[in-house]
């Protein structure tokens, strides 16, 4: 169904141009619910610029300014760093999601939920602002065996201050134990590609997807950080977060991922440690996953780590605590993106053992670039392309 739209005149819309504030909306971008056409929560000015442009005038730069939103939110590494944890609202609900670019679907505890399964969470109550799309239904599975299912509904999400008003909520009816035991988070936000989105009849977008075209750029900016808060950024990229320039390369989202491939690593920071021509590695960029997963490297890398070794009973690689273990770089592009040593002592393990935050990604089919990867630079999430782009923080 086309979106209802409301004729504008020129000059009523012109009138909210002068009232428009002078220096350009830089930061959350809020949103006055003048009669703008349904589903797309953006500013009038955006329709202002666009009928400038249409009528070849030039679009005013304050008019400008408030039609291309841009937003930031605050996300705070949770227990142990396992996660990283970023207030969102649902309607009327503020939620702490863990925001998760390794999957497409945006869920939550809810009003459907048990009250024994929710409890110790915030959870979202379809309300006023919601519609229940009648017969769809959402049901996923997690790479570390988590799950959830439930109904969906479309309601205003608002992340960073950049809003959408008819988003998909998938509204949990039931949860796995890792998430009902879990009370930092009641819900993630996917923000890997629609494709992958698990909402039947219909695949649903993301909030990215939904967003996108309304932002200064269709992009989003992830600053996750060891031992402090992080922003993801929206339509913008911030200069102060980085340093150097930004190295892009090309998405491969043919499974949905943020798929890229480094042309190699090297272990160690001085040149004798290097592994020569290693291979390349493919992987995903996920913020949803807690370490880097990487078979080809575990073995480079352990093995100069004095003391390393595999132990079944912990389920991975562990080392002495008096072992600091060597940093592991990877070539992307012309740049360098180098993890510290101490992100790869991940957590303290058994009697005097460290457990690795680089462990294998066997059987899994695919290496993933997590949060010890991901902490170490400032990703950008480019749909134009796709490409993503790293430079160390
Ligand atoms: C893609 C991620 S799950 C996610 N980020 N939503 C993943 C897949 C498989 C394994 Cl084994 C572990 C993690
Ligand atoms: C994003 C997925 S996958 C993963 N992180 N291995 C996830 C996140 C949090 C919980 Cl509690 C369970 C699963």
């Amino acid at each position: 169904m086309a979106p209802s739209t409301v004729a504008f005149s020129l000059v009523a819309l012109s009138a909210v141009a002068a009232a428009l504030p002078a220096t350009p909306a830089s930061q959350g971008f809020s949103l006055q619910q003048v009669a703008v056409p349904k589903g797309v929560a953006r500013h009038p000015a955006a329709h202002l610029a666009k009928a400038y442009s249409k009528y070849g005038a030039a679009v005013p730069s304050n008019v400008a300014a408030a039609a291309a939103a841009t937003g930031s939110v605050t996300t705070t590494p949770g227990q142990g760093e396992e996660e990283y944890i970023t207030k969102i609202t649902v309607g009327d609900a503020t939620l702490n999601i863990d925001i998760d670019t390794g999957s497409a679907d945006l869920w939550a505890f809810s009003s459907l939920t048990p009250a024994s399964e929710r409890k110790g969470h915030n959870y979202y109550k379809p309300g006023s602002s919601s519609k229940k799309l009648e017969g769809y239904t959402w049901d996923i599975s997690y790479g570390d065996g988590s799950s959830a299912s439930g109904d969906v509904y479309t309601d205003t999400v608002k992340v960073g201050g950049v809003s959408f008003d008819k988003q998909a909520i998938e509204a949990a009816t039931k949860a796995s134990s890792e998430f009902t035991q879990n009370t930092e988070i009641d819900g993630l936000l996917g923000l890997a590609f629609s494709s992958i989105n698990t909402v039947s009849p219909k695949p649903q977008k993301t909030f990215f997807d939904n967003v996108k075209d309304y932002l200064s750029k269709p992009i989003f900016g992830v600053l996750l950080k060891h031992g402090a808060p992080g922003v993801y950024d929206f339509g913008f990229t911030d200069d102060s977060k980085y340093t150097g320039e930004i190295t892009y390369t090309d998405v491969d989202d043919s499974e949905g991922f943020w798929s890229f491939t480094a042309d190699g690593y090297s272990v160690g920071s001085s040149s004798e440690d290097s592994v020569s021509a290693s291979e390349s590695v493919t992987g995903i960029a996920d913020t949803g996953t807690t370490l880097l997963l990487d078979d080809s490297i575990v073995d480079a890398y352990y093995k100069k780590v004095d003391g390393a070794e595999y132990d079944s009973s912990q389920g991975g690689y562990v080392f002495p605590s008096s072992t600091t273990p060597p940093d592991l770089s990877f070539k992307i592009g012309g740049y360098t993106a180098t993890v510290p040593g101490k992100y790869i002592a991940f957590a303290s393990v058994g009697s005097d053992q460290i457990y690795g935050g680089l462990q294998s990604n066997s059987g899994i089919g695919l290496s993933i670039f997590g949060d010890v990867f991901l902490k170490s630079q400032y990703v950008v999430f480019d749909s134009e392309g796709p490409q993503i782009g790293f430079a160390a923080q």
